[in-house]
């Protein structure tokens, strides 16, 4: 067992009683218990400094808990070094700001993925034919093929969103993390950005896993909704079920819901 997910069951990975307090004394997240499944879509939904990030960022071990653990299906702590490597390297996270290099092309950049599954020799070697591949049709997945060798700071924000999309499927991963990936978007891209996951999310049987602050784009692309206030979940369930009393629970007043 290499630490890697597992995709037998449908439960994918688990947040065991998990709580961050930063080292600045920042209590982040409160005591937390969920399961994350495989093909769900799940947006975090929350008012600014609820923890969606620390909650994110957890389930990465990019943030490590002070408490609790992160639990593979297989039903292994994360806890070694060598674990907390593989689980990386089968997790794509998306980001807000892209994290590209835009000097270089598209294609360039998508392949950056790959690197995770280099050692030192093989990356010195270039990378693979099967790579190229796969970093094209990724491209080719979020509508970008045409593109492959256009440099990216000639894109358009949301050409660049989609930029970091086709890097996260070339990853090859086995769930996707992404957060706040519409934050600078237009909606006519941040709706193409959420189809794109949402179908990554059915057509790979891989759970997706977004922060938002946009309550229309989690009720139209969530099959379930997490919502936090202050560090603790105080509403897990689907859009359906976000009532105004869930959403004041989530806001602590009664929220806009034409928003
Ligand atoms: N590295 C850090 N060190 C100290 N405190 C932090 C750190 N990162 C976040 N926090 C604090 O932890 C709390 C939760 O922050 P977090 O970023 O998880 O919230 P969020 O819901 O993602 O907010 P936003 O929507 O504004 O991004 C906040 O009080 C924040 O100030």
């Amino acid at each position: 067992m290499d630490g890697s997910m597992s995709i037998m069951g449908r439960d994918i990975l688990s947040v065991d009683d998990v709580e961050v307090v930063y080292p600045n004394g920042t209590r982040a997240l409160n005591k937390t218990t969920c399961q994350f499944m495989d093909g769900e879509v799940t947006v975090l939904l929350g008012p600014s400094g609820a923890g969606k990030s620390t909650l994110l960022r957890t389930l990465n071990l990019l943030t490590q808990p002070s408490a609790g653990h992160i639990v593979t299906s297989a039903g292994q702590q994360l806890k070694s070094r060598r674990d907390i490597r593989f689980h990386r390297r089968d997790t794509a996270m998306i980001f807000q700001q892209h994290q590209l290099i835009g000097r270089l092309s598209t294609l360039r950049n998508v392949l950056m993925a790959r690197l995770g599954r280099h050692s030192v020799w093989s990356s010195l070697a270039g990378f693979s034919r099967a790579e190229k591949h796969l970093a094209l049709e990724s491209l080719s997945r979020v509508g970008l093929f045409d593109k492959a060798l256009t440099r990216c700071d000639s894109l358009s924000g949301g050409q660049q969103q989609r930029v970091g999309i086709a890097r996260a499927l070339t990853q090859e991963p086995k769930l996707i993390l992404a957060d706040e990936p519409i934050a600078s978007l237009d909606p006519a891209s941040s709706d193409r950005v959420m189809k794109i996951l949402r179908d990554v999310c059915r057509e790979d049987r891989i759970p997706v896993i977004v922060s938002l602050h946009q309550l229309d784009f989690a009720k139209a692309y969530a099959d379930r909704i997490i919502g936090l206030c202050d560090g603790d979940i105080v509403f897990d369930g689907p859009p359906s079920a976000l009532d105004n009393a869930a959403l004041s629970r989530i806001y602590g007043a009664p929220a806009d819901t034409t928003n």
